[in-house]
């Protein structure tokens, strides 16, 4: 498998993770879902903000952490995780075409040691004293750079 995937830990918010499911469905790229996520995917904002674009995104869910982390160690792919802990911003750090994009949770981030278990740490660098950026606004931005980088094709 080559394909650059985007993997969410326990999304909170189901019109966040339906936004990241229509831009993998527009981009082609592959999309975990580590649960439990706060919500079921039947939610109706999750299908307001996913619409009829859901049925062309390749979906995995994984019922927890342990059988996600195990199910990408055995197919040898990389975790990089985004994360306002890190001082690597996420322009300067080298992706591969089959690299899986984690991004945490939208209440909480991700706990250590799930931090401690990526191969890649990285930042979108923001203005001091500003928290975060949006969940699926993070996603876009990084995504794209790393299909820049791999000159990833739809
Ligand atoms: C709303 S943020 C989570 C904020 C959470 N309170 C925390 O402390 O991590 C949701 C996710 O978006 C991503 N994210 C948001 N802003 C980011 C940034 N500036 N750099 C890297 N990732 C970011 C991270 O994956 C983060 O876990």
């Amino acid at each position: 498998m080559t394909d650059l995937r985007i993997a969410l830990y326990q999304p909170d918010i189901p019109g966040n993770t339906g936004t990241i499911l229509r831009l993998a469905a527009c981009l082609g790229l592959g999309v975990d879902i580590i649960e439990p996520a706060g919500f079921d995917i039947s939610d109706r904002n999750l299908k307001r903000a996913g619409m009829d674009y859901l049925s062309a995104v390749s979906l995995t869910r994984h019922v927890n952490w342990q059988k996600f982390d195990e199910w990408r160690r055995t197919s040898r792919r990389r975790l990089v995780l985004a994360t306002t802990k890190s001082p690597e911003p996420y322009t300067r750090f080298s992706y591969r075409p089959d690299d899986i994009l984690l991004f945490g949770r939208e209440s909480a981030g991700v706990p250590e040691h799930v931090h401690e278990a990526v191969e890649g740490r990285i930042l979108i660098p923001m203005v001091e004293g500003q928290r975060s950026i949006n969940l699926a606004m993070s996603a876009a931005m990084i995504a794209g750079e790393a299909m820049r980088q791999t000159a990833w094709q739809p």
